[in-house]
C-alpha cells in the first residue's frame, strides 16, 4: 500500500460505535440530511429499513426517501406504508429519457431530496440496524474536510464468516489496485452504504447500472482527492446474494466504469505506472489486517523462437 494511503486509512478510517447518535444529533446543527434507499422488488426488506431509521434516528436524518426503481411488486407501497417519502425512478426528471438501473435511481434521488449530507443505503439488507447510517454520518457531520464517507464490513455469505463480496474480491479490487492505488484502502470499494456532501455528489457524473460506486470513487478522488474521503466500519453485513451468474453481469459493468475512467484520465494503452501489488484485508479484532502480494506477470516469447536461438534468449 502507498505510504500516503496507508495514513490515510490510519487516520481516516473509524468505526461506527465511534459515533453515538446524541453526540452526532448535538454536532448535527442546521446541516440537513437526507437517506435514500434505491430499490427495485425489496418488499421483504425495504419496510423494516426504512422504519427502523425513521424510529431511531429521528434526531439526526431530515427525510427518507425510496427511489422505486421500476419494481414489479409491491416496493412503493410497503415503504410509503413504513414512513418513507416514495418516487418512482423514471417519474423524476420526466423530460429526460429514462434510463436503466441503480445509479440512475442514485442520480435522480438528487433532484427529489435537499439534504446537505445525502446517506445512499441498499434496501435489501437483512438484519438491518440503525448504525449503518449513523456511522455513516459521523466523519461528515463532525469534520467539514470530509466530503464524502464509504462503508466497511464483514460479508458473510452461505454460513462463511467473509465468503461474499465476489464481484469486489474479484474484479474490483484487483482493477482498483492495477489502475487507482490512492483508492486501495477502501476495504468495501463496492459497499452501496455511503453519504457524501451534497456540494460533491452534484459535481460528478454518476455511472447508471452498477458502475456507479466505482465511479464515484475514481470521480470523487479526482475532484475532492484522498483526504476528502473517511471509511466507517460498520461491522457486518447480509445481502440478498444474486446468483454467479447474474453477479457475471455486475462484473461487466464493473469493468465498463473502470474502462471509461481509464479512457477519460488518458491511462489506456499505457503500462507504465501499473502497481503489480494487491492489497486484500483481512479482519483482525475490531479492525483489518492488510494482506499485501506482488501479482505482476511475465512474459516468454513464442518456444520457436527460442528453440531457434538454441536456447539463448531471443534478441529484441
Ligand atoms: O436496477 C436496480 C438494481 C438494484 N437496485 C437496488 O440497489 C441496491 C443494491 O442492489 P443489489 O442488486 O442488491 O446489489 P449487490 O449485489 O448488493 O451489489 C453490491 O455492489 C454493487 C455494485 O457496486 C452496488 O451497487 C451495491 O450497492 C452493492 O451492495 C438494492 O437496494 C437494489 O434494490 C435498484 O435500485 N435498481
Ligand atoms: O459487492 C459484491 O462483490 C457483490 O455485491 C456480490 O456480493 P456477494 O458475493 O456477497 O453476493
Amino acid at each position: 500500500m502507498l505510504p500516503e494511503v496507508q495514513s490515510w486509512f490510519r487516520r481516516r478510517t473509524s468505526c461506527a460505535a465511534d459515533w453515538p447518535v446524541g453526540e452526532l444529533a448535538e454536532a448535527k446543527g442546521q446541516t440537513s440530511v437526507s437517506v435514500v434507499l434505491p430499490a427495485r422488488d425489496e418488499r421483504d426488506t425495504v419496510g423494516h429499513i426504512v422504519g427502523v431509521i425513521l424510529r431511531e434516528l429521528a434526531d439526526v436524518v431530515d427525510e427518507v426517501v425510496v427511489i422505486d426503481s421500476c419494481s414489479t411488486d409491491d416496493t412503493a407501497a410497503v415503504a410509503a406504508r413504513a414512513g418513507a417519502e416514495v418516487h418512482a425512478q423514471d417519474a423524476i426528471l420526466p423530460e429526460l429519457r429514462p434510463l436503466d438501473g441503480k445509479g440512475e435511481a442514485l442520480w435522480k434521488s438528487l433532484a427529489v431530496t435537499s439534504g446537505d449530507i445525502v446517506a445512499f443505503v441498499d434496501a435489501d439488507i437483512r438484519g438491518f440496524r440503525s448504525s449503518l447510517v449513523s456511522g455513516l454520518l459521523g466523519p461528515l457531520l463532525t469534520d467539514g474536510t470530509v466530503a464524502y464517507a464509504k462503508g466497511c464490513y464483514d460479508r458473510p455469505l452461505d454460513g462463511v464468516s467473509n465468503g461474499g463480496g465476489r464481484v469486489t474480491e474479484l474484479v474490483a479490487r484487483p482493477l482498483i489496485n492495477l489502475h487507482w492505488p490512492e483508492l486501495a484502502g477502501f476495504v468495501q470499494p463496492l459497499a452501496g452504504e455511503y453519504a457524501g456532501r451534497r456540494t460533491a455528489l452534484e459535481r460528478v457524473p454518476f455511472l447508471t447500472r452498477y458502475g456507479v460506486e466505482f465511479g464515484l470513487l475514481v470521480d470523487l478522488l479526482d475532484l475532492a482527492g484522498l483526504d476528502a474521503f473517511a471509511q466507517v466500519d460498520l461491522g457486518s453485513r447480509e445481502h440478498a446474494p444474486q446468483t454467479t451468474e447474474a453477479l457475471g453481469g455486475m462484473a461487466a459493468q464493473i469493468m465498463l466504469a473502470a474502462h471509461s475512467r481509464l479512457l477519460r484520465q488518458g491511462k489506456l494503452g499505457r503500462c507504465h505506472g501499473l502497481s503489480c501489488r494487491l492489497d486484500q484485508f483481512r479482519r483482525d479484532g475490531d479492525g483489518h489486517r492488510v494482506v499485501s502480494s506482488d501479482v505482476s506477470i511475465g512474459e516468454r516469447p513464442p518456444m520457436f523462437t527460442t528453440l531457434r536461438c538454441g536456447g539463448q534468449e531471443a534478441g529484441p
